[in-house]
């Protein structure tokens, strides 16, 4: 289980906005997050994964104390170990579609796995900038998965997807999750696109 309260204050959003989300996540639990552009929606998954830092919060992870603000705890995003899949996919120029994932993981048959799920196994040995937008967004969320993550957040994680490709994957990932027993944050401008998959919603507005 998952359990939030933050408040952080946001520049920008209409003169000064609060991003305050109180929630809990259940364990193994997908969750749509969606909301008004500027909302906060990628700021509150940085926050969760110890990108950002709010003004006052609390976060446990499973009886673990992630932040906690009064206490002055904030694990680092390395501590978290989470899975995390950027808007702007965060890939290296210079590596292959292997070499990401060999990044992550050692293990070999995990990343065959994960790759044909994708269906980027014919393209293993392509750099970012011979892929195709979606394939790169999908070798970012394959490159998320890499570490087995027990917590994965993305953020418009299928924006570049056409409505097929991402039906499938949407299928072949929701098994990965259940195998990994994750629990799964994804930010969505379209919370239908995850109904076959997600156990809930969650709606952010700035006040
Ligand atoms: N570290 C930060 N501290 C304070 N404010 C921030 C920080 N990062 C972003 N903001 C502001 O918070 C607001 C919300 O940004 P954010 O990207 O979280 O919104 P969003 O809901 O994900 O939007 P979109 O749906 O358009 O992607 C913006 O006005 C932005 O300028």
């Amino acid at each position: 289980m998952i359990s939030v309260a933050i408040e952080k204050k946001l520049k920008g959003y209409a003169g000064a906005g609060t991003l305050k989300v109180q929630h809990q996540f259940a364990t193994g639990s997908v969750t749509a997050i969606h909301g008004p552009s500027g909302a906060g929606k990628t700021t509150f998954l940085k926050i969760v994964a110890g990108l950002t830092s709010p003004e006052n919060g609390l976060i446990t992870v499973n009886e673990q104390v992630w932040l906690d603000t009064a206490r002055k705890v904030n694990l680092s995003p390395q501590q978290r170990r989470l899975g995390f899949v950027f808007q702007d996919y965060a890939l290296f120029p210079n590596m292959s579609v292997t070499e990401h994932m060999q990044y992550a993981t050692n293990d070999k048959d995990w990343i065959d796995y994960l790759l044909k799920a994708g269906k980027l196994e014919t393209l293993t040995k392509h750099q970012p900038a011979y892929l195709s937008g979606g394939q790169q967004q999908r070798l970012a969320i394959l490159r998320a998965l890499a570490i087995k993550p027990q917590i994965i957040l993305m953020d418009e994680p299928f924006s570049a997807l056409d409505k097929l490709t991402k039906n499938e994957l949407i299928i072949e990932l929701s098994a990965v999750f259940k195998t990994l027993k994750s629990t799964v944050l994804v930010v969505t401008h379209n919370p239908d696109e995850l109904s076959r998959i997600a156990d809930e919603e969650l709606y952010i507005s700035a006040i």
